[in-house]
């Protein structure tokens, strides 16, 4: 499977993360984030949907306050650390290649007083998702890319959310394949954007599932 699928203008800029930390502040914390371009590639970057989602998580775009929350394909887990903050229960997961660095980000940053609300877990796509059962917030930054795993993808959507979870994508649209995954999921559940930063050239979807729909 392609791991960078992205066009050279967008992995030029992406080199000059080798080794480095960014930090935000969130909820009255600050996160520190370690990445490292070069060892593990577009997992070990924050991308700008990631903070687009943080923003829009700490504006009150959802309630998280108790609700049991995964993050899918979470990268360095700035999102799931961010709603752990927020009061949620995070499960924030991730391919098995990127557990590692995952793990250090999310141990450095979350609070002692709140580990007990974050486990890390591996989630490869379409894998394994009887380990899974339904969550209340589903949440992905920059996780519609790779054509190869749509499908996989939206089965794991489906999986994990009943009709009463909340499903919110930060997504910047770079290709038209893009937008069909956007479409693909239309077949399951209701999408509607609800959010867009011009800044940077992101959108957030909400997505929840169609009722009545036989899966
Ligand atoms: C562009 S990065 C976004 C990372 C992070 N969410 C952010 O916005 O900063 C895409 C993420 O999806 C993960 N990913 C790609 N394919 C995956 C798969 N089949 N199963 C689980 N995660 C996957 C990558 O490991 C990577 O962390």
């Amino acid at each position: 499977m392609a791991l960078v699928p992205y066009d050279e203008h967008v992995l030029s800029g992406l080199k000059r993360f080798h080794n480095s930390s960014t930090t935000y502040t969130f909820s009255n914390h600050t996160i520190r984030i370690k990445q490292d371009w070069k060892e593990l590639g577009v997992a070990a970057v924050v991308w700008d949907a990631a903070v687009v989602l943080c923003m829009y998580l700490e504006a009150g775009g959802v309630n998280l306050q108790g609700r049991s929350v995964i993050e899918l394909g979470a990268g360095t887990g700035l999102v799931g650390i961010v709603a752990a903050l927020l009061g949620a229960e995070v499960t924030v997961t991730d391919r098995d290649m990127a557990m590692e660095f995952l793990k250090s980000n999310v141990h450095d940053n979350v609070p002692k007083d709140l580990e007990h609300r974050v486990s890390v877990k591996p989630l490869n796509w379409g894998t394994g998702l009887q380990h899974f059962s339904h969550f209340d917030v589903i949440l992905g930054a920059d996780i519609i890319y790779l054509e190869e795993t749509f499908q996989e993808l939206l089965e794991t959507l489906i999986h994990l959310s009943s009709e009463h979870t909340t499903i919110l994508l930060s997504c910047r649209l770079r290709y038209q394949r893009d937008h069909n995954f956007l479409d693909m999921m239309r077949k399951y559940f209701t999408v509607d954007q609800v959010h867009y930063d011009q800044k940077v050239d992101v959108y957030i979807y909400k997505a929840r599932k169609a009722q009545r729909q036989e899966f």
